[in-house]
């Protein structure tokens, strides 16, 4: 059968870096390919070559069998390829009909509103047209996202890590979702971490390391142990491994309560406590309070009700981020782009801003700046942040899996006595997930008190010494570890 795409020796350097090496890739129509690889490998750059964002330096793309200059994302629409980022793209403003349009210039809103409840209607979508993007949740964003891409005409669609977002089960209808797809005629391409989703939902399977195609399978000749081998060159297996030493009380959630916005749940009566040596994960699906919960533990807002209490430091319910970090406090947000790095600035200075702000590097002038690059530099060595070059790159560049090593480096700096972690091994491959839960690991057997919010119900599991149950904003249940995985998730989604 005719390749729906095609990448015949694609090759593209950043710099004096070459992030792919003439790389072979293809999609027929029907077809669910799984794209795999290691933080940093080259998916993404390979992709976006796919979709028209970046051109090759050398090798060509090839489009039902034709070679192709695919110019821009408009281009690549045109010839029926639409990718569905991470990071969705729509306008909170707007309502979905309005985002659609946006993303279909120059059609009548009628024949689009006609087209897109249709393809809404077959996919089994159930959205509203009319209502605003920004108050839609995670998994109906993304939907929309799809529904654009297949109102514009894609055949091949490319979805970069869709469930890195999802709860398990959006993430289970997600991937029923795709076949369909396929079996509609598409050409899918899943570039996921998620190894299980390319064992059990792809037709064949692409591994990709520093730059190259390494592997070109099928799922019924792979295992995870296999799979997980070939995209890292080593076998991984994480197992619990309880807290030796539990101390005090550190921190104290004391009756939070939080109105959520535009009809999000907000918080209700939340308390817990959590101690030195200890790790508190909280599981929950998403959408049932976590990232308000999250933001008043950083101090990026302030709670209607209750209070928020460090042993020594006394109450810091009204404190912003910065004192926060003073009194020992870390945080691994959710959204490292957004609240984690600055993008425009080097690697090295998005490390050193904590360094700075305790004036540990004495100023910011020359010698300052050349002491904090050398920290920066032996950070990023010993977390294995890859970035293709040094540490005067902007950290905007580095893969979304570098990012994430970046933001943990720096929060483990100095050594802190209390640790959020919100999803802290979201879009990182095996080892780096692995190799993040061992710095938590290390990090409360020193004695901290660390706090996991985390929607994989897997990786609360792994690490938690003891677990709350969020539900409708409400902690509804506590486990201690060992505990069983079906009780917890039988928790999660019991209603208050
Ligand atoms: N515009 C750019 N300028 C400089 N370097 C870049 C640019 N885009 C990507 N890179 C580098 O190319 C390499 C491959 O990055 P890419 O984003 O393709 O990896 P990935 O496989 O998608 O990783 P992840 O799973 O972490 O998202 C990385 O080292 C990255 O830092």
């Amino acid at each position: 059968m005719q390749d729906a795409l095609r990448l015949c020796s694609v090759s593209k350097s950043f710099g004096g870096f070459r992030a792919l090496d003439s790389v072979d890739f293809s999609v027929q129509p029907g077809e669910v390919h799984a794209l795999l690889g290691e933080n940093g490998a080259g998916k993404s750059t390979l992709m976006n070559i796919a979709c028209g964002l970046y051109a090759p330096d050398e090798g060509h793309v090839e489009v039902d069998g034709k070679v192709v200059t695919i110019a821009g994302a408009r281009d690549a629409a045109a010839m029926g390829i639409g990718m569905v980022h991470q990071h969705f793209k729509l306008v909170p403003a707007f309502s979905v009909l309005e985002n659609i349009l946006l993303f279909n210039p120059g059609r009548p809103a009628a024949e689009v509103a006609r087209q897109a409840g249709e393809i809404a209607a077959k996919m089994g979508f159930d959205i509203d047209l009319s209502a605003r993007a920004g108050l839609l949740g995670i998994s109906e964003q993304q939907r929309v996202e799809i529904l654009k891409v297949l109102v514009a005409g894609a055949r091949v669609i490319i979805l970069d890590e869709p469930t890195a977002v999802l709860s398990e089960d959006d993430g289970r209808a997600l991937m029923s979702l795709v076949r369909g797809l396929a079996e509609g005629g598409s050409a899918v391409i899943l570039v996921t971490h998620k190894l299980h989703e390319a064992l059990e939902h792809s037709d064949r399977i692409t591994v990709m390391r520093q730059g190259s195609k390494i592997a070109e399978t099928r799922p019924a000749e792979m295992d995870r142990m296999r799979l997980t081998t070939l995209i890292v060159g080593e076998s991984i297996v994480e197992t619990p491994k309880p807290s030796k030493h539990v101390g005090g009380t550190r921190i104290r959630m004391n009756k939070l309560r939080f109105a959520g916005e535009g009809g999000r749940k907000g918080l209700v009566d939340v308390s817990f406590e959590v101690k030195d040596g200890e790790i508190y994960g909280i599981a929950g699906v998403s959408g049932n309070g976590q990232n308000e919960l999250a933001e008043l533990l950083m101090g990026l807002s302030i709670p209607s009700e209750g209070s928020i209490e460090i042993a020594g430091f006394g109450d810091v319910t009204r404190a912003g981020p910065a004192h926060r970090r003073r009194h020992g406090m870390a945080s691994i947000p959710v959204d490292r782009y957004r609240h984690g790095l600055a993008g425009g600035i080097a690697i090295s200075d998005n490390y050193a801003i904590n360094g700075v702000l305790a004036g540990k590097y004495g100023g910011w002038g020359w010698f300052a700046r050349k002491k904090a690059r050398a920290a920066a530099a032996a950070a990023v060595e010993t977390f294995d942040v890859q970035g293709a070059r040094g540490t005067g790159q902007k950290a905007a560049l580095l893969s979304g899996g570098n990012a994430q090593k970046l933001v943990i480096a720096r929060e483990f700096e100095g050594e802190p006595r209390v640790i959020l972690a919100h999803s802290p091994s979201r879009g990182l491959d095996v080892r780096a997930g692995a190799a993040v839960h061992d710095h938590l690991r290390r990090a409360r057997d020193r004695g901290a008190a660390v706090i996991l919010i985390s929607e994989d119900l897997d990786e609360v599991l792994l690490l938690s010494d003891r677990i709350g149950v969020l539900t409708g904003g409400r902690l509804s249940a506590e486990f201690h570890a060992p505990t069983n995985r079906s009780d917890v998730g039988g928790a999660m989604v019991s209603h208050d």
